[in-house]
């Protein structure tokens, strides 16, 4: 198994709380939603992996994406917690709204692009606005702010990525395209999960 992407903490209190993805993912927000005075937030390649974690007790918790309000489960997150088995508790949940915008580097043009990387439960959130852009061809990535990260180090603008406002200022990225979600008032459940004592 990879090293999560471990920022070092300026404040030994804050708890270490694993998720799937990069920097500016929407895992990430819910973990600055669930606790707002702080938390070490680390990154890990899958879901398998940040469960882990928390089972081997490198990390004190996990927060996991369950349930979209337009996707519904997310069966990935579902699979990874029922691989921990008993050895995990639900100790917390937190709702994120999902605006999800298209993305891509600076001069692009909706009609110019062609590619659009993003986590398929994202993708799968946008299915009105690739069916009104029929010539976009939506790509799975391993999760939005990954899409992104890797938009803006390729450059072209006939690749684009779909992701939150947030990770387009991150990785600098001209926002195309805000909302394009299926429905306005978007969100995900989150679960935190903890070692069972
Ligand atoms: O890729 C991300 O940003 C994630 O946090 C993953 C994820 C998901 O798997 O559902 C979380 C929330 C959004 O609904 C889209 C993607």
């Amino acid at each position: 198994m990879t090293n999560p992407v471990v920022t070092q903490s300026m404040h030994p209190a804050w708890p270490r709380v694993a998720f799937q993805g990069e920097a500016g993912a929407f895992s990430e927000m819910a973990i600055r939603q669930h606790w707002p005075d702080g938390a070490d937030a680390i990154a890990c390649h899958t879901f398998i992996e940040a469960v882990q974690r928390v089972c081997e007790q490198a990390v004190d918790f996990a927060v996991i994406p369950v349930e979209n309000a337009i996707a519904g489960l997310v069966r990935p997150a579902h699979d990874a917690m029922h691989e921990a088995g008993d050895r995990l508790q639900s100790c917390g949940e937190v709702r994120v709204p999902i605006h999800l915008c298209l993305m891509a580097p600076h001069g692009a043009s909706l009609a110019g692009l062609r590619e659009v990387r993003s986590h398929a439960v994202a993708l799968a959130q946008c299915r009105l606005f690739f069916a009104r852009h029929e010539w976009l061809i939506s790509m799975p990535h391993a999760d939005t702010a990954g899409a992104a990260r890797d938009v803006a180090e390729w450059g072209d603008r006939t690749r684009g990525a779909v992701a939150s406002e947030s990770a387009a200022a991150r990785y600098g990225l001209e926002i195309i395209a805000h909302h394009i979600q299926d429905i306005p008032h978007n969100w995900t459940r989150f679960v935190v999960l903890q070692r069972r004592s």
